[in-house]
């Protein structure tokens, strides 16, 4: 729980009071700058993993008043082993200090009794503590539910993925079944049926669900039919995904819907100003939002 709020009640709180329908995405990618290049530190892995926080500690200084939502990419902690796990529980505390809703994007999924203990890790109170986690369906509904029935519980938040935003998404969530619905609407037909059995009379259920910025027919049409279901949509900036094609996301009041950002926010100077661009990185997404949703 955020307070006595629900994950997504305080998501929606956050997103008025910031005016900001942005998501951080937050994928250390040591390589990608000076300050972290794992050359610097002859690849030890803790160091690395201590610059990546610096590097995202200043990012988030510079960023929290301007974005709903933070993202946490766990293979970018992962690759770095122990210590990466140690940062990515850094910076979800940092996060959560500074008010700032949090989702762990590791697409987990499995058969029901290890899913169960995926979603303690991540929606529990003692490991990783996230307000959110991505989770993967294509194990059932045996496999989701653990992770809803978790989410519910503890006041916090699911994303199922539905329609991904990779180049290749359609080769089998595109897939026609008989009768001619596609795989993902499918998908997006049990998402609906969970959250249905978990919302008990909320405006919003705790369970959600990825849809990619890059596919927006997908992403306004599902709108329509997800009416309480939450939608994280990635792929805007490094993938291609465009403000006027997410606008469809989101509700008649602006709400429904964060889009998330991680290159195109994080990684848009090799100087020491990275902190700086990304705010006005960080400000120009969100205003890019806001116009194409006219005033929603
Ligand atoms: O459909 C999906 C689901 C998740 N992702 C993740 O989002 C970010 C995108 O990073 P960018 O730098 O903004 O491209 C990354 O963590 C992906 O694993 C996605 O892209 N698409």
């Amino acid at each position: 729980m955020l307070g006595d709020m629900t994950f997504f009640e305080r998501l929606a709180a956050r997103i008025q009071e910031t005016d900001s329908r942005v998501c951080l995405g937050i994928d250390p990618r040591p390589e990608a700058h000076p300050l972290t290049h794992p050359d610097r530190f002859a690849g030890d892995p803790a160091q690395v993993a201590k610059a990546a926080v610096y590097y995202f500690q200043a990012i988030l200084e510079a960023t929290a008043p301007l974005v709903a939502c933070a993202k946490l990419q766990a293979a970018f902690f992962e690759v770095l082993g122990i210590p990466g796990l140690i940062a990515m529980a850094q910076l979800i505390a940092d996060l959560k200090a500074r008010g700032v809703p949090v989702i762990v994007d590791a697409k987990r999924g499995d058969i029901g009794s290890t899913a169960e203990a995926y979603a303690r890790a991540y929606l529990g109170d003692g490991v990783f503590g996230a307000d959110a986690l991505t989770v993967n369906p294509y194990l059932g509904g045996d496999g989701l539910a653990p992770f809803a029935e978790q989410a519910a519980r503890a006041g916090r938040g699911v994303f199922v993925l539905v329609r991904t935003s990779n180049p290749r998404a359609a080769e089998l969530q595109d897939l026609e079944l008989r009768g001619g619905q596609r795989l993902y609407e499918r998908v997006a037909e049990s998402v609906a049926a969970l959250a249905e059995g978990c919302r008990g009379g909320a405006r919003y259920a705790p369970v959600g669900a990825v849809v990619g910025g890059t596919a927006p027919e997908a992403l306004a049409a599902l709108r329509a039919r997800l009416p309480h279901v939450w939608f994280l949509v990635p792929g805007y900036g490094a993938q291609g995904g465009r403000p006027e094609g997410v606008a469809g996301a989101f509700d008649a009041e602006g709400l429904g819907a964060v889009v998330s950002s991680s290159r195109a926010l994080t990684y848009c100077s090799d100087g020491a100003d990275f902190a700086e661009r990304a705010r006005e990185a960080a400000a120009e997404m969100r205003r890019a939002i806001n116009r194409a949703l006219g005033g929603r």
